[in-house]
């Protein structure tokens, strides 16, 4: 056996499971929707110390809608049962001040899912709002500092929502959740080259996390015995790559309602803890993650304001987008059919949340 594949699992499982040497003040993270589908599977990931490692503390707020009432205290019964060392505190609560009063970190859920059939953007009309609200209840009571990561669909626009209800907090705080498709790509490109998950890098989801997204890997390696290929060199099928790929990625959480008759929840909320963990404690030297982040006029020449997936490295709990990568003229079409249909989705969020 591969001794440095042993050491670098060994040391990947005392990073999640070793929760010793608390030290740094408690962070307070909100989780809205916490008591649905993938709030309950995240809540106990977080307990884990999925979110900010083993010996980060946390006071956890779970917000909910008055209807679910009864879900949140059930949900807080068994998180309490678990007796996580790292969370300080559980509070449970249906009010918008009590739920974001003062915190640093929010992860917004809460919202509808799709059902078989319908596509993400299908949610604007019932969900745009939510996010407009919780826009507003952030610029009243979080921290002037909140890292915001919006999960509920369409996730893009709705960050965007809700960025545009915060005004006073910088635009660089507000993300989309993409990652999940991240990982659904890096796990395919590991089974069909025969490769370990981890050992496949820099898989980039352009766009919006719909049905347009662009999983590419021209910046893709795998590393196997000490040695980096390219996955398109060791992949050698750009056809496949291009098309079936692509929309194996696009398509999953479609397929994954047709089958469970709900949408991804342990596989969401695993990302969720994958995009905060590298967000606050920093990427991999050279790694990039994919991340929504709202575009200021500048990056890859998009001019309007929307949330765009970019490849992106982190640091000091600072996003940079990775720039200057080269388009040749299929990714371009690609990354212009997704751009489309976010100006799009931003129109017609515009019409629900501003009418005139
Ligand atoms: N970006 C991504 O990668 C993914 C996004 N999603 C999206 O995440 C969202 C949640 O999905 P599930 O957990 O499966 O749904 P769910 O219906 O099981 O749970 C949603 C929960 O949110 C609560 N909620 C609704 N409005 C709220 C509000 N204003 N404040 C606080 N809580 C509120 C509900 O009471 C419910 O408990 C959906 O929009 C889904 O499409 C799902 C999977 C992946
Ligand atoms: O497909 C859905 O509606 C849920 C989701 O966003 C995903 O699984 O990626």
């Amino acid at each position: 056996m591969d001794s440095s594949a042993t050491t670098r699992r060994l040391q990947h499982l005392s990073r999640h499971f070793k929760a010793s040497n608390i030290t740094t003040p408690p962070v307070r993270v909100t989780v809205t929707g916490a008591a649905g589908n993938i709030g309950y599977a995240l809540v106990h990931m977080i307990g884990q110390g999925r979110l900010l490692g083993p010996n980060q503390q946390i006071i956890l707020t779970l917000l909910e809608l008055p209807m679910a009432k009864d879900q949140l205290e059930g949900t807080m019964m068994e998180l309490r049962d678990c007796a996580f060392p790292l969370l300080k505190e559980i509070k449970g609560t249906t009010q918008y001040d009590q739920g974001f009063m003062g915190c640093d970190i929010a992860i917004l859920v809460g919202a509808k899912p799709r059902g078989p059939g319908m596509e993400r953007k299908d949610l604007l009309a019932a969900n745009a709002r939510i996010f407009k609200e919780q826009g507003e209840a952030l610029e009243k009571y979080a921290s002037r500092n909140v890292k915001v990561l919006v999960v509920g669909n369409p996730a893009n626009t709705n960050a965007l929502i809700t960025a545009h209800f915060a005004p006073s907090i910088p635009k660089s705080n507000f993300t989309a959740l993409t990652r999940l498709d991240q990982n659904r790509a890096q796990s395919i490109v590991a089974q069909r080259v025969s490769a370990n998950v981890e050992d496949v890098r820099n898989i980039i989801i352009w766009g919006n996390h719909s049905t347009t997204q662009f999983a590419d890997v021209s910046q893709a390696t795998v590393q196997q015995n000490g040695i980096s290929y390219t996955v398109r060199g060791l992949v050698a099928d750009d056809a496949w790559l291009q098309k079936a790929f692509v929309e194996q990625v696009a398509k999953r959480g479609g397929a994954i309602i047709e089958k469970r008759k709900a949408s991804s929840a342990a596989s969401a909320a695993s990302a969720v803890c994958d995009h905060i963990h590298d967000w606050l404690i920093g990427t991999d030297n050279g790694t990039f993650v994919s991340m929504g982040v709202i575009t200021d006029g500048k990056l890859y020449g998009i001019k309007e304001q929307v949330c765009f997936s970019f490849p992106c490295i982190c640091k000091d709990g600072n996003i940079k987008v990775v720039e200057g990568l080269k388009w040749d003229q299929f990714q371009q079409s690609m990354i212009d059919k997704t751009l489309k249909e976010l100006l799009e989705e931003k129109e017609m969020a515009l019409s629900v949340v501003i009418p005139k």
